[in-house]
């Protein structure tokens, strides 16, 4: 009996241990040794059901905000976080939280299936950020290779889950992940969901302080892209309704549309939003996770598949649901302001292999912002 209880006892200690070591156990020796210790075995008592969700590049700028923010999501049960560098000491730091979901750590590519598996919602902050003087497109060369590989792993192990790119530029790394799915034959476009709800984040935050708003009672619709003029606030469409002068257009538009450019430079050279992102993201996140949990009227703007205008990928408003996007709202009347020009079109392109159309731009004549970044 003493004998028993000794060893019950050996085990949950084994199992609190799993917690701060990522598995396999190639970097922890000891994990070899002890295979109770493996991560897969660690469950904390009274974790809720709930869903499995995975952050890839979670030791990161945005990931560690980010993985903060899931951790406290009640609708998490498990929160695997990834990343080439760093997993451990995250993972160990945000396992403290007494919040219900069990937190496990990924370190490297070895154990990027590991982190894959089962997961319910896959959301990807992993690449490199821009400094000053640097466009988002100036990041594709190695940001795209980043997210082919872990679309790779996706599509392996978790088809089915719902995936939440934020790697810059999204105008890119969507499509990109779309060319890998369709290869390895997964593709659900209502399944891939480009991230653009910071630039909705702004637009609430600045027109609430021009209206005299408090910026969690405004919503701004925010279409098109993620870079520079592709970012279009829809001014016309602003909830509570209201009106603005032109200047006021003109001084809104082009500071949604330069976020992240503002952000970028007060860093000067430490990189680009990060905590504003994570924020949004969370945000982004739990929409996605209650759509899927089945709550109705999920509305969020997001960079997906669509066929609301002639490009093949556009940000525009779309309804969560158990599929992830369940429909594309329509963009609503737009002002002469608002409206897509044809050099849009021209603008598209150029192509490549993967990833269809790279330098997506849509561009309004009237635009007075500067080139897109
Ligand atoms: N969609 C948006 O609105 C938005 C907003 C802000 C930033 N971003 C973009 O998000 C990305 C990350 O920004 P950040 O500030 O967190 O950068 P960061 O450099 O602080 O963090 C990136 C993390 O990714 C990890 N990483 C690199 N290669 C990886 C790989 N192959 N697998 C897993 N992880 C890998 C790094 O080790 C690092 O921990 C950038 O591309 C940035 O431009 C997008
Ligand atoms: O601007 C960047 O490079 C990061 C991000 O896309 C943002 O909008 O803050």
């Amino acid at each position: 009996m003493e004998q028993q209880q000794q060893g019950a006892a050996a085990r949950r200690m084994a199992t609190l241990a799993s917690h701060l070591r990522p598995q396999p156990a190639s970097s922890h020796p000891q994990m070899e040794e002890v295979p109770l210790l493996m991560g897969s075995n660690c469950r904390a008592k009274g974790a809720a059901p709930g869903f499995k969700v995975a952050i890839l590049g979670a030791a990161g700028g945005i990931g560690q905000p980010l993985a903060l923010l899931m951790k406290m999501n009640p609708l998490v049960s498990v929160l695997h976080l990834y990343d080439v560098v760093n997993a451990p000491g995250v993972t160990a730091d945000i396992s403290h939280m007494n919040t219900g979901a069990v937190v496990r750590g990924f370190l490297g590519q070895p154990q990027l299936e590991n982190a894959l598996t089962g997961m319910d919602l896959v959301i990807i902050p992993a690449g490199v950020p821009r400094k000053p003087g640097m466009t988002r497109d100036d990041l594709f060369n190695i940001n795209a290779g980043i997210v082919r590989t872990l679309c790779e792993g996706i599509a392996k192990c978790c088809p089915k889950a719902i995936v939440n790119v934020i790697s810059n530029p999204v105008n890119s790394t969507v499509p990109i992940a779309a060319e890998v799915f369709k290869k390895a034959g997964t593709y659900d476009p209502k399944r891939l969901l480009g991230v653009t709800t910071l630039d909705v984040v702004r637009a609430n935050t600045f027109v609430g302080e021009v209206l005299g708003l408090d910026p969690r009672e405004v919503n701004v619709p925010v279409i098109g892209g993620h870079a520079g003029v592709t970012i279009l606030p829809l001014l016309s469409q602003v909830n509570p309704a209201c009106s603005f002068t032109s200047e006021e257009v003109n001084y809104l538009t082009s500071r949604i549309q330069n976020g992240g450019t503002e952000v970028v430079e007060a860093k000067a050279g430490a990189g680009s939003a990060t905590l504003s992102m994570a924020y949004a993201a969370a945000k982004f996140a739990d929409a996605c996770l209650r759509g899927l949990r089945g709550d109705a009227g999920i509305v969020e703007c997001s960079y997906v598949a669509s066929q609301v205008t002639e490009l093949p990928f556009f940000a525009s408003k779309v309804r969560l649901g158990r599929s992830g996007v369940e429909e594309i709202l329509p963009l609503g009347p737009l002002n002469e302001f608002e409206s897509w020009s044809g050099e849009g079109k021209e603008r598209a392109g150029p192509e490549y292999p993967e990833g269809r159309l790279f330098h997506q731009q849509v561009r309004r004549p009237s635009s007075k912002c500067p080139t897109p970044t």
